[in-house]
């Protein structure tokens, strides 16, 4: 399997060296130079199989033979032992053909979890077989930087420092990243929002005396790798429901657009989907972009859905490059004119596609809070803020007969006052993260200054180079 960049002006790559690459050096992001597909008679293969078994099946093709079977096998066994759910990602009905598909299960309270358990170690993999080593930057708006932390914590071959926007993330988040006493992992308050945060980063990448002095590496859906291990629930939340026999639609929270492209490829691969739902918050750059065509980005708005304060969604751009033929040129214009004006036009034909494929709303404040409310009152189920926003736009876009998969991306004790201020119930942590609230912090605080940030990680950062 070959991947190739959605600028068309980087090598052509193998899974490994996409992965450990992260953003691709004309600034692009990989996807694969085919899509793998699956017949009806291999999705209907997936039903009875646990979730560590349908991992397997939906990302081998993706890997290309680079990682054997057997220890490709055993690094996803691994990965969902750390879940504390015995179906991993399990459904639960909230409505006469509504579901909810819970991520929540992992170590830190969110989906990030899901491909982030297994991308530290099918990393670390990789980097031992090698013998090298990587230093990761990554941007937050509150739920990367915590998974990543978890999963990176101790590695030996990985230096991690996780950018995140300071006083914008949930407290029980931010003490998720600034708790931890491993020595290999950091966390940086920028002074600024999480598209500041994602900025510099992609800054990073492209500075490539810094990206290859570090060895620079990325745990960002902008890695292909993230989003591969995302595709799997899409598989197995619709095959549980009648796949490939009936199809289903999915509502997803949507901020940096990764996890609903995750749902594109599913659909890609062969699984029978009817609609992808792009859900917002007030940051509603993709919903406006669906209505008018124009991709305009406008200042972030503090919500109570802090992880989807977004305006630059990055994953767009895998979108863009798909619906417009996979013409490289045309995106590159595109990221041209977002990087000169803040805005592009997406060409009408490409637009066309995307619409064929994908509808969007957006939730207020109000609306969430709402949500929320009654999602408890109607089916005693209680949403945390940006499952809510999903769950408002999947109500407002449904059609009868159709079956409805909403994401929930995140535990609601992540966003406790929010929780409370919307329906009374103050959702209690788990025990095992009981001790984050009152141990001690360690993060420092910057600010968006590229050359600043970079220096800061050159300084702590024990790797340097691959060998
Ligand atoms: C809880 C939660 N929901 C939804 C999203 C949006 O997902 P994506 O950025 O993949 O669109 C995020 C952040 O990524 C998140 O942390
Ligand atoms: N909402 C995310 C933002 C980064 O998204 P990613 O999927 O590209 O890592 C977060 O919680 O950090």
């Amino acid at each position: 399997m070959q991947f190739v960049s959605t600028r068309g002006e980087a090598p052509v790559l193998g899974f490994s060296d996409v992965m450990l690459q992260g953003l691709a050096r004309d600034g692009g992001l990989y996807v694969p130079a085919e899509w793998p597909r699956f017949s009806p008679e291999e999705i209907r293969a997936l039903r009875g199989l646990s979730y560590p078994e349908a991992a397997f099946v939906v990302m081998r093709p993706f890997v290309g033979g680079e990682i054997s079977d057997e220890d490709l096998k055993s690094i996803i066994d691994e990965s969902y032992g750390t879940f504390r759910h015995t179906a991993t990602c399990p459904l639960v009905q909230t409505g006469p053909a509504e579901f909810v598909l819970e991520l929540f299960h992992g170590p830190t309270l969110a989906f990030k979890d899901v491909a982030m358990q297994f991308l530290a170690r099918v990393m670390d993999h990789v980097l031992e077989k090698r013998g090298e080593r990587v230093t990761i930057a990554g941007a937050t708006s509150g739920d990367t930087g915590g998974a990543a932390i978890e999963a990176f914590a101790g590695a030996k071959r990985a230096d991690v420092f996780i950018l995140f926007p300071h006083g914008r993330v949930s407290p029980v988040q931010q003490r998720q990243m600034t708790t931890s006493k491993a020595d290999n992992v950091h966390a940086i308050a920028i002074e600024g929002n999480f598209d500041d945060c994602q900025g510099l980063v992609k800054a990073m990448f492209n500075d490539h005396g810094f990206r290859d002095r570090i060895g620079l590496s990325g745990v960002n859906s902008i890695n292909w790798a993230r989003i591969m291990a995302q595709t799997v629930y899409y598989f197995t939340a619709a095959v549980s429901l009648g796949a490939p026999d009936r199809s289903v639609s999915f509502a997803v929270p949507t901020g940096n657009f990764g996890d609903i492209f995750a749902g594109y490829v599913a659909k890609r691969m062969g699984l029978p989907i009817d609609r992808l739902i792009i859900a917002t918050n007030s940051n509603d750059i993709l919903a406006r972009t669906l209505a008018t065509g124009s991709y305009e980005t406008r200042e972030v708005v503090p919500t109570m859905s802090p992880s989807m304060d977004i305006q630059v969604s990055s994953n767009f751009e895998r979108l863009l490059f798909e619906a417009a033929g996979r013409d490289a040129a045309e995106v590159r214009a595109c990221m041209e004119s977002l990087k000169q004006s803040g805005s592009f036009t997406v060409p009408a034909a490409a637009l066309e596609r995307i619409r064929a494929e994908f509808d969007a709303g957006r939730a207020s404040e109000e609306e969430t809070a709402q949500t929320i409310r009654e999602t408890l009152e109607n089916s005693g189920y209680l949403a945390d803020p940006h499952t809510a926003t999903a769950l408002k736009v999947a109500r407002e876009k449904a059609i009868p007969g159709e079956t409805m998969i909403v994401l929930s991306t995140a535990h609601p004790a992540k966003f406790p006052q929010a929780v409370k201020d919307a329906c009374g119930v103050t959702p209690a942590l788990p025990v095992w993260l009981e001790g984050i609230m009152s141990a001690q912090e360690r993060f420092t605080v910057l600010p968006s200054d590229l050359k600043m940030v970079e220096d800061h990680i050159i300084r702590r950062a024990r790797a340097v180079s691959r060998e």
